[in-house]
């Protein structure tokens, strides 16, 4: 039970949370001041423009940054996010453009690298192979075998496995930066589909992009960044793209 349920009334409260935080790298300020909410069930999307801070503010949620100040928070608790390990262990998961897969690897080991099922002594490749395919199915995505090396797949479906090999810990936040950057269209509308999974798992899911249209379709609310700030949260259904424009780049409409 939340904090907020115990205390008897019904506002959920936010799995993952910034309270004013800032970082610098010497003079360059790439968060300044930043309060964000992400809840359960809920997708929000970060966009902003080349050097915005939109890597920066992945790197402080997923813990391969600290914050200079400021406080992150899980269920409305702070914690400290030493490292990567540390934010894991907390339920945050994260997947980055470059999605660390070994291209020569097949999908069931790049899924199970380095906490494979063993039976006995030996590894349980059957049941490797029915968790992968549980996966997936449940991320809608289509592979035509989890034996063949990912070398072998489209953008979109190594996009698929890295994204299922986070879901391996049951991570309750689900960190997504720049995932539709290398795809087509057709691609990221399957993307869009895999990120409603997501959703529909209970995840609370943040998307970082310098695309305004891509995210839309899918974000319930849309973050703006701008030089390090927030410049505007808005509600996707509500918003649009010139105003999402006039915050990006800061041109008043
Ligand atoms: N390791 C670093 N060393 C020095 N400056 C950095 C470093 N990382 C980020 N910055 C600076 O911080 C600011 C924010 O960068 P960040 O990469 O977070 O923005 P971004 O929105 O992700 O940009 P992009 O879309 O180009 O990746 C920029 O001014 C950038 O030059």
């Amino acid at each position: 039970m939340t904090a907020t349920e115990q205390a008897g009334t019904s506002a959920p409260t936010p799995v993952l949370s910034l309270r004013g935080v800032s970082r610098s790298f010497g003079a360059a300020r790439a968060l300044l001041d930043i309060d964000l909410d992400v809840y359960a069930h809920e997708v929000v999307a970060v966009v902003g423009d080349t050097g915005a801070g939109k890597s920066t503010l992945v790197g402080v949620l997923s813990g391969a940054q600290q914050p200079d100040e400021g406080q992150v928070l899980v269920d409305g608790s702070p914690v400290a996010l030493a490292d990567p390990a540390s934010a894991r262990s907390l339920g945050i998961a994260a997947v980055f453009q470059d999605l660390a897969l070994c291209a020569n690897l097949d999908v069931v080991e790049n899924l199970f690298l380095g906490q494979e099922v063993v039976r006995g002594s030996l590894l349980d490749e059957v049941a490797m192979e029915k968790q992968a395919w549980n996966l997936l199915g449940q991320l809608a995505a289509r592979v035509p075998s989890v034996r063949i090396p990912v070398a072998g797949l489209s953008s979109a479906q190594r996009r698929a496995v890295a994204i299922a090999r986070s879901l391996l810990g049951e991570p309750r936040v689900i960190l997504l930066d720049e995932p539709t950057a290398s795809l087509g269209l057709t691609q990221v509308a399957e993307f869009l589909t895999l990120v409603e999974r997501l959703r529909a798992r209970g995840h609370a899911v943040l998307i970082t992009s310098h695309s305004l249209s891509d995210l839309q379709a899918v974000a319930d609310r849309i973050v703006v960044l701008r030089l390090g700030r927030t410049n505007g949260e808005f509600r996707a259904d509500h918003v649009t793209y010139e105003d999402l424009l006039a915050a990006v780049t800061g041109v008043a409409r």
